[in-house]
């Protein structure tokens, strides 16, 4: 039973007041009646708003299914449907051309295109590593990982190995800071001399400055397309003693920014899991966060990293900022969370929580000196947002909060994840909506998917979940949000971002194919780890993103409304009988290798191997697009229930077996009758009913169930 308090007229439980009250605002200036006040009326005078959005979308939905059932079996005419889709209210009409005016942009969301970082915020350990992964060790991950084609073998250092990392650091050095004459192979001890560096460079400018004695620097800074590189200079170390200029290791600015994540990557379902996430958030944005670490005999505490001081080629002091820009992801409008009830004891939106607290929980950084934004904005990235009316209802939210905490108006920024199709749909309005607040706009493609099987649910059945990335609606998603994006006047103001690389063991083919971000016109795109933001930097130097935001400019809209709205069922396609059991069983331990963490550890983002064995990112979205997937099959009888849940127990079994080395894991099999493999069942026979086809009421409440019976 929850110990609750009453503030304002508000059911709030204690252990989130008493956080809020001792740990949260003090320092902040905002008195704890101020904050209750302003977060009852947000409850209470944006509750009923909220709730009607939210009965739109299902009025919208059933409107479209409608429109479906009736003409079953007909063919489908693309221009009634867009016409119909008009006269519903899902297309808004298209106002006139506009640029954006938002203002205190940082730089590494304005200007600098580079890797956008996501990370699990409730995880302290991990969340640490996120904010200090602005700098990244090129040889690591080189060495570490499958990037050059193979993984390390064996355990002590193999020299071969390291000099393939040696020459390609080499190359990429060639690629993007060439000297004035020869190779970076070839290139003897370094130094600084009246201001530039010797061996010169081709282009002066991309020499910064350096660390230590002009005449032996310990690191000498570089930058290209806005991004620094240092050269780790040791003629002692373990690389430097055996390479001609005594470079021990490259290592690249990363992760310009980072998103602390409360939502589709986290498992936050009451009072407690929500305290967890604002209060690393609170050690974030206060930058006392610590987390002590154990790894083999190795035992060490992490903080956030300081700033890099230097002197720079003028001879001045310099210094670069040592953490990645924080962005926070707050939650989607949809769920609300027994944290905090209203005054007719009903859950309050978790969004209202999240908008208020996060952002209190901010204006820490904004009152330091060196802090997170230089800017003094706070960057909030809104999820799952259908169309223009949502995303004006978010900053009205954040006028609100503003007004509440006594912030200036628009120091929220907010980040619109274009991963609705009704937001896809209407983006141009969507980004009017926010245009003194929206900091990016993103191609979020898991939870589009999802959306995309939601939407048109009964349209038929759908293509296989790995043929959607080649179909007509998805290459225009991706197409139209730069379009309309560069359109609107974001470059130079906010980024036009692109999504998660789900493969986080596959490195080499990361850098083959996360190249087309930066080639699209994307100033950022999502990697999963520190790791991958290290190895994504490299392409923001091969790639001058600015220059190519510029042609697509020049060259107009490409992607067509039409296509967008190109609904992605088969047509003809004969699937055999081998075809359709890979699938399912695909989906299947897909959902159940997440689900398992979630329910019974708490854990939102998994790593889980697919039928092919590859390690897939698993979170909400991912999740969502599996059970929509099989749900979208189910309702089209190209499986049967008896087929789906031979694949669920087949594949129950396979997840404990992954399992199996972790002593606290519960085997789902043979009982099958625990609480997470009931919630897969839910994801998959109730998914056709949940809304927007989102995992969360699912998730959340059988966890809830789990905890309650865990007592
Ligand atoms: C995908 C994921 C679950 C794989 O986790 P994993 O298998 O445990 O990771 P690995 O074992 O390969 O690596 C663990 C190490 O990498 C670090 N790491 C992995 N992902 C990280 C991330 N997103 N941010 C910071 N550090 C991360 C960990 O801190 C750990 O290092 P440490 O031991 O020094 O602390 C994990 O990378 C993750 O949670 N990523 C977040 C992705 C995300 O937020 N997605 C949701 C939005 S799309
Ligand atoms: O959370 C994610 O998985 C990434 C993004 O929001 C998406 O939906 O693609
Ligand atoms: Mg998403």
């Amino acid at each position: 039973m929850t110990t609750r308090v009453e503030k304002q007229g508000l059911q709030v439980a204690a252990e989130y007041a008493d956080f809020i009250e001792k740990d949260a605002l003090p320092g902040t200036g905002v008195t704890a009646d101020a904050f209750w006040q302003g977060l009852s009326q947000l409850v209470h005078e944006y509750g009923p708003e909220s709730r009607a959005l939210l009965a739109k979308r299902e009025d919208l939905q059933a409107r479209i299914d409608g429109w479906h059932i009736e003409r079953k079996g007909q063919e489908h005419d693309a221009e009634s449907y867009t016409a119909f889709l008009k006269e519903i209210g899902y297309l808004t009409p298209e106002g006139d051309d506009f640029e954006i005016e938002t203002q205190n942009v940082d730089p590494e969301i304005a200007q600098v295109p580079g890797p956008q970082l996501v990370v699990p915020i409730t995880n302290a350990r991990f969340a640490l590593n996120a904010a200090n992964a602005r700098w990244g060790s090129l040889y690591d991950a080189l060495y570490g990982t499958d990037a050059m084609g193979d993984l390390p073998q064996g355990k002590g250092y193999d020299a071969a190995r390291g000099a393939r990392v040696v020459a390609w650091g080499r190359d990429f050095l060639d690629a993007n800071f060439a000297l004035a004459e020869g190779s970076w192979a070839d290139a003897g001890a370094l130094s600084v001399v009246d201001g530039a560096l010797v061996p010169s460079l081709g282009n002066a400018a991309g020499f910064v400055g350096h660390v230590g004695d002009a005449a032996s620097p310990s690191r000498v800074l570089l930058k290209n397309n806005g991004l620094h590189v240092v050269l780790e200079i040791d003629a002692a170390g373990n690389i430097g003693k055996d390479d001609g200029a005594s470079i021990n290791d490259i290592t690249l600015e990363a992760a310009m920014s980072t998103i602390m994540d409360c939502e589709d990557s986290v498992a936050a379902v009451d009072a407690a899991d929500k305290v967890q996430a604002y209060s690393n958030w609170l050690g974030l944005m206060k930058r006392d966060l610590s987390e002590d670490i154990v790894k083999g005999d190795n035992t060490f505490t992490r903080v956030l990293n300081e700033d890099v001081q230097f002197t720079a080629a003028d001879g001045s002091d310099a210094s670069l900022k040592g953490r990645s820009l924080l962005l926070v992801r707050n939650v989607g409008h949809l769920m609300t969370n027994p944290a905090v009830l209203d005054r007719d004891g009903l859950e309050i939106g978790e969004g209202f929580l999240d908008a208020m607290t996060t952002v209190m929980i901010a204006m820490h950084d904004l009152q330091a000196k060196v802090g997170n934004s230089a800017h003094g904005s706070v960057y909030v990235v809104k999820p799952k947002m259908h169309g223009p009316e949502e995303v004006a209802f978010a900053c009205r939210i954040f006028d609100h909060v503003e007004g509440a905490l006594g912030l200036p108006s628009n120091t929220v920024k907010i980040g619109i994840m274009d991963e609705e199709r009704r937001t896809s749909a209407n983006l141009k309005e969507c980004i009017r909506a926010a245009k003194s607040r929206v900091a990016f706009i993103n191609t979020g493609f898991l939870d589009r998917t999802g959306d995309e099987i939601h939407t048109s649910m009964e349209a038929g059945a759908m293509l296989p979940k790995g043929e959607m990335k080649t179909t007509p609606w998805i290459a225009s998603y991706e197409d139209r949000n730069v379009d309309i994006g560069l359109a609107c006047g974001l470059k130079g103001k906010a980024q036009i971002g692109k999504g998660m690389w789900a493969m986080p063991d596959l490195m080499a083919d990361m850098l083959e194919a996360k190249v087309g971000h930066p080639k699209a016109g994307a100033t950022c795109a999502w990697v999963p780890s520190p790791t991958a933001a290290t190895l994504h930097a490299t392409h923001y130097h091969a790639v001058d993103v600015l220059s190519v935001q510029d042609g697509l400019k020049a060259g107009g809209a490409r992607g067509s409304l039409q296509d967008l709205l190109t609904i992605p069922v088969m047509t003809g396609e004969n699937l055999s009988d081998d075809e359709i059991r890979r699938e399912i069983e695909n989906n299947a331990q897909g959902i159940l290798g997440y689900v398992v963490r979630w329910i019974d550890h708490g854990v939102g983002c998994s790593k889980v191997p697919d039928i092919h064995d590859v390690g897939l990112m698993e979170d909400r979205a991912t999740c969502r697009i599996s059970s929509q997937a099989l749900s979208n099959w189910l309702h089209h009888g190209v499986v049967d229930e008896a087929q789906v849940m031979t694949a669920l127990r087949k594949m129950a079994a396979v997840v404990d077996t992954q399992n199996a080395g972790d002593p606290s894991y519960q085997p789902m099999a043979p009982g099958f009758d625990g609480i997470a493999f009931q919630a897969a069942c839910d994801l998959v026979f109730k998914g056709r009913i949940q809304p927007s086809g989102y995992t969360e009421p699912v998730l959340h409440a059988r966890r809830l169930e789990l905890k309650a019976a865990e007592g």
